[in-house]
């Protein structure tokens, strides 16, 4: 079955469910099948980045099928992008092609910025002081949108975006770019669900994008116990209700509310049911019980980063 499309601000069509390929303990190996997986099952839309050190895998992957007969390049929608510490205008291109050769591509769908905070340049990815927090860079995100727009220019990315902006930094980008951001890509499921900031993201012609969609992978920094939507037993009465997984419901819940979800799994079981969510509809009333679960618990929060004067996480959303 073909997934259904999301159109961005800029005519593109972006496939309304995508697959993850973090976490990086994964072996190379286990990553290529993964993507092989993928592409088998369906998914049309994969979630790189560079931070992952695994784009030359997902590339292994791609090009494969694409040998095989299996896709074409023009059916794939293929997204990376810019860790931290290359925010700086001359390292934007540099880095920008680095994704597109080790995916072996000859452009990307989507390039985002990967968080709004820039850090110190060097081939450190999370430079940090003696406290632990990392070093900042001088570097203004808006100089690094201006080198992303270049991206799009020189025909390296088709579209661009953001990720882990909150609405100001959002607003910032909008009231001050030439090429707009197609996506915000940001933490978002039943424990986080971003009510507001989706709602203020949609108003402005920019597509939210759900990482983390069933409550992530288990982080070291995740506190012992935190809960995961995935055991959520609110939700498995209404999966057991409708005979599907708490899996599909969540990420159904999510496509209904216009959110693109991009969940990843090693297992090719679990990716196929990550995929069959397009065959049944959640109530109004299912939809507002799994709202009403919301409980601002954020995986990926990167404490590292909170003095950060570019910090997202420091405003309601
Ligand atoms: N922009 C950003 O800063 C971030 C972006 N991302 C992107 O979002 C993607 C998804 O987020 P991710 O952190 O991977 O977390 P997800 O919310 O996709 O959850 C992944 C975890 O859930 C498990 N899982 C997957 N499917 C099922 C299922 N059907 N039933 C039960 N468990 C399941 C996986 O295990 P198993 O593999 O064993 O199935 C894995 O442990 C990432 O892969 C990455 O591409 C993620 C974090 C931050
Ligand atoms: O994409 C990502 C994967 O998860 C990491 C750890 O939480 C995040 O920092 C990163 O943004």
């Amino acid at each position: 079955m073909a997934v259904p499309t999301v159109k961005l601000n800029n005519g593109c069509d972006f496939p309304a469910l995508g697959c993850g390929t973090y976490k990086k303990v994964l072996l190379h190996n286990s990553m290529e099948d993964m993507v092989k997986n993928a592409i088998d099952i369906g998914y049309r839309h994969i979630d790189a980045a560079m931070f992952y050190q695994n784009e030359d895998a997902v590339g292994r992957a791609i090009k494969e099928k694409v040998n095989q007969g299996v896709i074409e390049r023009g059916d794939l929608f293929i997204t990376s992008k810019l860790w931290n510490n290359y925010h700086r205008p001359d390292l934007v291109i540099q880095m920008c092609k680095k994704s597109v050769s080790d995916l072996g591509l000859d452009y990307l769908d989507l390039y985002l910025i990967h968080w709004p905070f820039a850090v110190k340049e060097g081939d450190d990815f999370n430079p940090v002081d003696e406290e632990g927090y990392i070093i900042p860079s001088d570097v203004d995100y808006l100089d690094t949108w201006k080198a992303m727009e270049e991206c799009v220019e020189k025909r390296l990315a088709r579209s661009i975006g953001v990720s882990n902006f909150n609405s100001e930094q959002v607003q910032r980008v909008l009231d001050h770019c030439t090429i707009k951001p197609v996506v915000n890509q940001i933490e978002c499921h039943p424990y986080l669900n971003q009510l507001k900031l989706i709602d203020f993201c949609m108003k402005r012609n920019v597509v939210v994008t759900a990482h983390s969609p069933l409550g992530g992978a288990p982080r070291p920094t995740s506190p012992p116990g935190t809960p995961m939507p995935i055991n959520d037993p609110n939700i498995k009465e209404i999966a057991d209700r409708r005979e599907k997984s708490v899996a599909q419901v969540i990420i159904r819940w999510l496509i209904q509310h216009g959110v693109v979800p991009i969940p990843k799994s090693s297992n090719r079981k679990r990716l196929e049911e990550n995929f069959n969510v397009f065959g049944f509809q959640l109530s109004c009333e299912e939809m507002d019980s799994i709202d009403a679960l919301n409980k601002n618990i954020r995986i990926a929060y990167f404490p590292k980063a909170i003095k950060h004067k570019d910090y997202p996480f420091h405003i309601e959303f």
